[in-house]
């Protein structure tokens, strides 16, 4: 199809006309004069068309912007244009019914919206569209947005500013989800998902609504966007990565592109080169299955699997007796640097596949059997054995996963540079480099494991300010050792009560601790051994520098990793953040490598939401004050039906608006925001609106006299309310009225942490920990698996950016998942 063509209207023809306000239908009318006006424009006198017949009252004067052609378009419409398109309850059938409404195009028909255009209409619905029922608006101004009604306007305008970019709300049927209605949130579920789409339904009145996925009314996209313009507040901002998650089960606002679909035409394309590429990997993606994810890297990296060969020994026969120092006694002493896994198994110790049979099911187990033949079935019991026989082996050299196997070796299929350790023997295992792309090698890195502050960083490693232990049974009983205790009792610092079991098992962690981890340290009396000192042990993991295709350097591990299994710390310069944020301004990518030191924030920020939960519940009956959740619960069951969702709803998965925030939303009259409306669409009927429209409502009527009922309007934005400042900084401030955050910069000098990619799927996360000081302005950041990951995958974690925070920086992301949100900054 070629480009738009707008022919001229002549007198006598046929159009379609607004009659009773912007927002109502558009009706049948016949041109019955034209005047030339300044600058080019047309008014045309109109009379209204009833039954085939001009209306004996004439019509009126009105402008080419409030008239549309009678026949569809010959030519695709490009996104942007404004139009009329047939609106169709769900009810009516393709072919019959509906009627004109103003709007834009937002999406040409492609194949991920079958084919459809979407539409925004002035009033706030957003349907999608066939090309048959769109009629284009004569007359426009040069940007068409401008003659959007102003409620909807502000909302187009920024649509059109950034497409074919979109953010939006990855959803899923019966997802749950704070969506606001009316002036309130309300928590509302998925029934459908049609491409931008999604018709969501309220269970308080059991009404349903067709919403964009790209509304502010969906809470995750309201989250982002006052989050956005709390950042975009501060001066001086530079890119940081949060060092801690959080909200991570909410859904995520994606960034679609539906440029590789669009037509040429069709709108602002944007930076060549950056956009093109990004394309191909940002669009409509459901979710997956980590493990597909895994597979998909894998296979990027081009390599294969060898398996290590072990010697086939005979399995000790087991004699019953004690066992004592000599069961573990081996003969063999390998230098070779392998998987911590295969470790035992090089050491003459077997991991055993057997079927374990349960009742009528039966599955595939993991054993190990020790040189002295004693069979071991759990952790527990391969620690207590190493205890007892005083072996140096170590815990985390044992995995019962199933699906790990310890003999598998990633080899790369190239090697046009092979660096064998870019850590030149500062790591206890060598960490090789590997470019099978190019010949390029990695920039010059001051490679380094210990964190560096700088001048007037003041962090004090005096062991004198440590809490101690002196346990000496390596810390297995969690309620007598100090240092667990400081971990366990950091959970109730939020109010949530005392988790006894949080943290490490058996050197494992398998959810991160928001509260920070407290590790034994140089004053405690347990050894090296203790389950309380993970990350403070060197590298165990074989890890392996590579070029990959569009995201620079990545890591990449050489053997299986089990779940929860510790991987490397992130290390650099510990900056203030004066010095930061002019350093990070100083060269391009100059902050690429910072990681924020933001543990007080986040945990602050946690806290604040609890307490102000509470703050919440003191407007309520006191006797409800305790039982909230409960409340809450019943409350979705109850006959009086449900109530607008607030943060007590602990089953919720991504409500984040702030307390004050919700306050502001739930405080306010339920129909306050309507009644506005009603009101304004009223009064511009008398006048001009800001669009310059003069409207026509005052002199025209129906053919009885009466005014056309306009539908109820919708939104396709809340009302704007501001985030708050934060209410309190308490721990931050006693360290000083102008205390900052502090940032740790790898760009520098640092280790193989600086390394790692960010992916929306990614496989390792990252976990505070105080070791050398418990100053918790300075936590150790440390990667741990949240996976199993099987061997040749890359390392990713998710860099947690905020998209739109750091203004002017557009950064878009590759990394290939099938969550990928498209992009980074
Ligand atoms: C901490 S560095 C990671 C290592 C980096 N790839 C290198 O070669 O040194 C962060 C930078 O890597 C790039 N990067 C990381 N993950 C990416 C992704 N998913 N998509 C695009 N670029 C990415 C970006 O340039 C980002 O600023």
């Amino acid at each position: 199809m070629g480009p738009l063509v707008r022919p001229e209207i002549r007198t006598y023809e046929k159009v379609y006309s607004i009659k009773y306000s912007l927002f109502a239908r558009w009706v049948e009318a016949t041109i019955m004069g034209i005047e030339k006006k300044e600058a080019g424009c047309k008014s045309y006198k109109i009379c209204y068309v009833k039954n085939n017949h001009a209306e004996k009252v004439l019509g009126r004067t009105i402008p080419g912007k409030h008239i549309a052609y009678f026949n569809a378009c010959p030519t695709r419409i490009p996104v942007g244009t404004r139009i009329i398109a047939r609106y169709k309850d769900e009810d009516q059938k393709p072919m019959e019914g509906g009627s004109f409404y103003v709007g834009i195009i937002a999406e040409i028909p492609t194949g991920a919206n079958k084919h459809r255009y979407l539409i925004f209409f002035d009033d706030g619905y957003a349907q999608y569209v066939n090309h048959s029922d769109v009629r284009v608006v004569v007359e426009t101004s040069t940007q068409p947005y401008e003659d959007v009604a102003s409620d909807s306007r502000e909302f187009i305008k920024d649509y059109l500013h950034t497409y074919p970019e979109r953010p939006m709300v990855r959803l899923q049927k019966n997802n749950f989800i704070k969506t606001e209605w009316n002036g309130r949130w309300w928590k509302a579920q998925v029934l459908e998902v049609d491409a931008s789409l999604v018709k969501m339904f309220f269970p308080m009145d059991g009404r349903t609504e067709w919403i964009y996925r790209g509304s502010t009314r969906l809470s995750p996209l309201f989250n982002k966007k006052m989050n956005i313009q709390s950042k975009a507040e501060q001066v001086n901002k530079t890119i940081r990565r949060r060092t801690l998650p959080f909200n991570k089960s909410a859904p995520v606002v994606e960034y679609v592109n539906m440029s590789q679909e669009q037509d040429q035409n069709s709108a602002p394309t944007a930076p060549v080169e950056k956009r093109a590429v990004a394309r191909k990997s940002t669009t409509g993606r459901p979710g997956t299955p980590p493990q597909e994810v895994q597979e998909q890297i894998y296979h990027e990296s081009r390599g294969f699997i060898r398996k290590k060969p072990i010697q086939n020994i005979a399995l000790p026969k087991f004699t019953p007796h004690q066992c004592s120092k000599t069961c573990d006694l081996s003969t063999k002493t390998s230098e070779e640097i392998v998987s911590p896994l295969l470790k035992p198994i090089l050491r003459d110790w077997r991991r055993q596949i057997s079927k374990e049979r349960k009742k009528t099911v039966s599955r595939n187990v993991i054993s190990y059997v020790a040189p002295c033949g004693r069979r071991l079935r759990s952790m527990e019991e391969v620690f207590r054995f190493l205890r007892l026989v005083e072996s140096d082996l170590e815990i985390d050299f044992f995995s019962f996963d199933i699906a790990i196997d310890p003999t598998n070796e990633w080899e790369p299929a190239k090697k046009n540079i092979f660096l064998s350790d870019i850590s030149s023997g500062i790591e206890n295992i060598p960490i090789s480099c590997v470019n099978s792309l190019d010949k390029n090698h990695p920039t010059d890195l001051i490679y380094c494991n210990i964190r560096q502050p700088i001048e007037h960083v003041n962090l004090n490693l005096d062991p004198n300010f440590l809490v101690h232990c002196n346990c000496t049974d390596d810390c297995q009983d969690k309620s007598r050792c100090e240092c667990w205790q400081l971990t366990t009792e950091g959970t109730k610092y939020l109010g949530m009560g005392e988790d006894a079991d949080i943290g490490y098992r058996f050197r494992r962690l398998h959810e991160s601790v928001a509260t920070g981890i407290y590790e034994c340290n140089s004053r405690c009396s347990c050894k090296n051994t203790c389950l309380n000192r993970v990350v403070q042990h060197p590298i165990k993991q074989k890890l392996q520098l590579f070029k990959t295709a569009r995201r620079g350097w990545g890591v990449r591990t050489l053997h299986d990793i089990p779940q929860g299994a510790f991987i490397c710390v992130y290390v650099g310069k510990v900056l203030n953040e004066a010095v930061a944020n002019l350093e990070g301004k100083m060269t391009t990518g100059g902050d690429d490598y910072y990681a924020e030191l933001d543990f007080i924030e986040v945990v602050e920020n946690m806290k604040e939401g609890y307490e102000s939960e509470v703050e919440d519940d003191a407007d309520e009956d006191s006797s409800s004050k305790n039982v909230s959740k409960i409340r809450i619960s019943t409350v979705e069951t109850s006959e009086n039906g449900p109530e607008p969702a607030s943060l007590n709803d602990d089953d919720d998965i991504d409500f984040d608006v702030s307390p004050v925030e919700r306050m502001s939303l739930e405080h306010r009259e339920p129909s306050a925001r309507l009644q506005a409306r009603a009101k304004r669409s009223g009064s511009s009927n008398s006048s001009t609106n800001n669009s310059g429209n003069s409207s026509p409502d005052r002199d025209v009527e129906d053919e009885e006299g009466n005014d056309e009922q306009q539908r109820q309007p919708q939104t396709f934005e809340p009302t704007q309310v501001t985030r708050p400042p934060k209410q309190y900084r308490a721990a931050r401030e006693l360290y000083g009225p102008d205390e900052k955050v502090y940032i740790m910069d790898a760009k520098v000098s640092g280790n193989i942490g600086r390394y790692f990619n960010h992916s929306c799927q990614p496989n390792i996360f990252v976990q505070n920990v105080f070791v050398d000081t418990h100053d918790i302005r300075f936590p150790w950041v440390a990667f741990f698996a949240s996976m199993r990951i099987r061997a040749g995958t890359e390392l990713t974690w998710d860099y947690n950016y905020e998209v739109g925070s750091v203004p002017g920086k557009i950064k878009y992301c590759y990394c290939m998942s099938k969550k990928c949100r498209g992009r980074l900054l």
